[in-house]
């Protein structure tokens, strides 16, 4: 048996739009299943929790234990992926200890930091990293294992730490890799 949805069972699911070749695994949750489109050739492995507004493009890989809590917009574009154990916020609680932390608090003891997250074409996240909300990051920018990213990536760059910094310029190969499988 297959851990991923078949066809029909995908179409059960409620998802705003959905691709050809979509694997979605069985075992990874999608909340608000409505406000959730999937492009073509798109995989979601184990234990995924995706969660929002979140529109991907085309060969996109959301990799086990990923979050993506994308309350205030995720967009994901072609070729991208995100590595194993990565979160995405586009909302944050106040931490500075003039307002609570809570879902579980009324909302007005609260205070919210919220900005969609944009993942333009080929870029990746590596393993464990953490974006934070209104994070952009620009065609071909890549984070490292264990990044923190606070602020927007630059185009084709190689990024990593905390925070996360420029370390040096990307090769653009994987363009003319990629328009061979168009
Ligand atoms: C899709 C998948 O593959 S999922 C499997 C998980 N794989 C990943 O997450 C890959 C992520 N890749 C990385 O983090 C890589 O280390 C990269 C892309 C950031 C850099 O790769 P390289 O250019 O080969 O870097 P290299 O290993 O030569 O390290 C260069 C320096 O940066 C440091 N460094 C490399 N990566 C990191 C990192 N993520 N965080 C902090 N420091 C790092 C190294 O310690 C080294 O420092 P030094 O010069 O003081 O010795």
């Amino acid at each position: 048996m297959s851990s991923f949805y078949s066809l029909d069972e995908l179409k059960t699911l409620g998802f705003k739009s959905i691709g050809n070749n979509v694997l979605l695994s069985k075992k990874a949750s999608f909340y608000s299943p409505e406000t959730i489109s999937f492009g073509d050739n798109v995989r979601v492995d184990d234990f995924c929790v995706l969660s929002g507004e979140i529109t991907t493009g085309n060969y996109v890989h959301i990799s086990a234990y990923v979050a993506c809590y994308a309350k205030a917009g995720l967009r994901i574009g072609n070729f991208c992926g995100i590595s194993p154990r990565s979160s995405i916020y586009t909302v944050s609680d106040d931490f500075s200890g003039e307002y609570m932390i809570s879902p579980m608090v009324p909302d007005n003891l609260t205070k919210l930091r919220q900005g969609r997250v944009v993942l333009e074409n080929y870029t990746q996240l590596g393993a464990n990293s953490i974006v934070m909300p209104g994070v952009k990051l620009k065609e071909g920018a890549v984070s490292g294992a264990f990044s923190l990213v606070l602020k927007d990536l630059d185009e084709w760059t190689i990024n990593f730490g905390i925070p996360c910094k420029f370390y040096q310029h990307r090769k653009k190969d994987i363009i003319k890799l990629s328009e061979k499988i168009l």
